[in-house]
């Protein structure tokens, strides 16, 4: 018997289209292949299991032969086959009939609604086009005394279909490579794009006499089979460049509201928003789809490695669809929520051990906290912050432990900070010797972070320590009395102007204790941070701050000894002026260049 037909599509150059648009990765036809043979064989099994299939499964493979010399590239299974009405029915129905809704929709459109267009399309049989311009079927179904079919279609909307003697169960889709697309004649790029994709595979791939895939991941497996060998092991598969253990997993497993199962590993991050080598890789079915997440996982969470198996993800990932896709959005907030217990989880059972792998994972909570509402809520009780003498509080320890003193006359509790402990010792240095505490807020997110807690958390502020001289950072009610009259505080202060002659200088006299520094250099708390975030790309409104030149304030001790001595008159008053300004300017690391030599020329000539 021999048929001819027409496969009923009504556009007729079909195939150049879909080889042109449908996938820029052509290289996804063998991915399509092979699961289809999976799924070809799972079902049979599934009908042996239901007792509807009696006879001997056999050795239930797939395999992958490549003949370059003849240009042929074969995927074999042992499933359960097609008669040739089915073959009319799956092959030339169904997958075809998705390439023409696929055409007619494509027509005419502009080019982001056809990439929308090609985001809603299941792939399949048809991706064999993109590299063959010829494909065969042999198939024989499993169904007793049905014969075996073999299908023949050019890439053209034309079959042919006739009896054939193939005796075993099962099917042999037989692609006749194109002449553009030589590169799929090499065996080397075969196993390439088979490891990818057909890694995990539950049924054996067979290439070149080798099995390529494990059958059974770990991730399909329970937990309690499991040890911590097991997903270190797993780790090392998937990320075999990888030096680093990862410091803890998460084994996802949902089956209601959605599908999902994977292991989310936490690594070691080396330096903070390093490129990510690693990525978390997307399944579905045990099928590889992407290692672009982006829209699966919540973005904080791109930090993590591992995998994640969801039927419920369309498998032909394009953007736009994804964002919309509820299922995804679901699969969003339950990786999200799953991540937070396991934080919590570590904190609430092994706080010393949490403590060490803060310095990893402080980088994911705090992340997390500000790009998610919900994760903020979970992650205050166990997000930690750091002092300077590296001790870790949880926030309301800290609050708890800086209430007592650092409470201004207005009942404000006043966190202070550095982000360069190190540089700003001097003021560091001065806040302990008051008994305030001072926090460690050096990693890049922390502004943000600052800026986020002073929303959330009542009655508090930061102030970074060089923000003020030591006894206005935290206002109390005793204010204490200048022993200098007016007029010599008017004359000490242009005495101090006269000898730093700098516009972005403000100098001002204030009465502070005889045991604080002759003259302190600040920069405002506001003016500073404005400028820090029109740095680091902050718009709009900030734009006008980062056009002022920096300005710091220079606070002249009125009841430092030092004050009484550029008061005398006895000629050197500027010249000391000078000297204790340039002091404090050292003190801070900003004396440089000429006025540092020029500084060290005068303490010469001073002593
Ligand atoms: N190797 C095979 N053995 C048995 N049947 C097959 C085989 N390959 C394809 N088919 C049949 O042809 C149908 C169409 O295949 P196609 O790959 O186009 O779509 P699909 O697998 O149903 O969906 P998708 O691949 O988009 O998820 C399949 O549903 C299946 O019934």
């Amino acid at each position: 018997m021999q048929e001819t037909g027409s496969i009923s599509i009504h556009t007729e150059n079909i195939f150049p289209i879909i080889k042109k648009f449908l996938y820029s990765d052509h290289e996804i036809f063998l991915r399509e292949l092979v699961s289809n043979a999976v799924d070809a064989t799972q079902k049979l099994k599934s009908l042996a299991q239901l007792g509807e299939y009696k006879g001997d499964l056999g050795e239930l493979k797939v395999r992958v032969t490549l003949d370059k010399e003849a240009r042929k590239i074969t995927i074999s299974d042992q499933g359960l086959g097609m008669t040739a009405e089915e073959i009319k029915k799956y092959i030339n129905q169904i997958a075809f009939s998705g390439a023409t809704e696929f055409v007619e929709k494509y027509k005419d459109k502009d080019a982001a609604t056809k990439d929308q267009i090609i985001g809603q399309f299941g792939l399949g049989f048809y991706s064999a086009f993109m590299v063959a311009d010829n494909v065969e079927i042999y198939s024989k179904s499993f169904q007793e005394g049905t014969e075996a079919a073999h299908w023949i279609c050019d890439g053209s909307t034309s079959f042919t279909l006739e009896t054939t003697d193939k005796a075993e169960r099962g099917t042999d889709v037989v692609l006749h490579v194109a002449d553009d697309s030589d590169e799929f004649l090499e065996p080397a790029r075969l196993r390439t794009i088979l490891t990818k994709y057909c890694k995990f595979l539950p049924i054996p791939i067979e290439f070149e006499g080798e099995v390529i895939n494990q059958t059974t991941p770990i991730w399909t497996k329970q937990p309690s089979e499991l040890t911590d060998e097991d997903y270190k092991k797993f780790y090392q598969e998937l990320y075999p460049m990888s030096l680093d253990e990862p410091l803890f997993w998460i084994h996802l497993n949902v089956d209601y509201p959605f599908n999902l199962t994977g292991i989310l590993y936490f690594p070691k991050v080396k330096d903070e928003l390093q490129f990510q080598r690693n990525k978390i890789q997307l399944y579905s079915r045990q099928v590889f789809i992407t290692d672009e997440v982006k829209d699966v996982v919540p973005e904080f969470l791109m930090l993590l490695h591992g995998v994640i198996d969801s039927p419920d993800i369309p498998l032909n990932v394009s953007r736009s669809f994804l964002q919309a896709d509820a299922a995804v959005r679901k699969i969003n907030t339950y990786i999200t929520k799953k991540v937070a217990d396991k934080l919590n989880d570590l904190f609430k059972k092994d706080r010393a051990g949490y403590e060490e792998k803060w310095n990893d994972i402080g980088l994911f909570v705090k992340y997390g906290m500000l790009s998610d509402e919900k994760f903020y809520e979970k992650a205050k009780d166990f997000v930690l912050l750091k002092n300077v003498d590296g001790k870790l509080f949880t926030l309301t320890e800290y609050t708890e432990h800086i209430q007592a003193n650092q409470q201004d006359k207005d009942g404000n509790t006043v966190v202070l900070y550095t982000n360069d402990a190190e540089h700003q010792h001097s003021f560091v240095a001065a806040a302990q010797e008051r008994g305030y505490d001072v926090l460690n807020f050096d990693q890049v997110l922390d502004p943000h972070f600052v800026g986020q807690l002073e929303q959330k958390l009542e009655k508090t502020s930061f102030k970074r320590v060089d923000a003020d001289t030591v006894s206005k950072l935290i206002e109390k009610d005793h204010t204490t009395e200048s022993v200098l009259s007016e007029d010599d505080q008017k004359k000490l202060e242009e005495t101090f102007k006269t000898a730093i002659a700098n516009d972005t200088m403000h100098v001002k006299v204030a009465a502070l204790s005889p045991q604080d520094a002759p003259v302190i250099i600040t920069q405002n708390e506001f003016m500073r941070r404005m400028k820090d975030m029109q740095r680091t790309g902050g718009g709009g409104g900030m734009q006008m701050f980062g056009a002022f030149p920096d300005s710091y304030d220079v606070t002249v001790n009125a009841n430092h000894p030092v004050a009484q001595k550029v008061l005398a008159t006895d000629g050197n008053g500027e010249k000391l002026a000078k000297q204790a300004f340039d002091l404090a300017l050292l003190a801070q690391g900003m004396l440089k260049g000429e006025a540092l030599t020029q500084f060290v020329k005068r303490s010469t000539e001073l002593l």
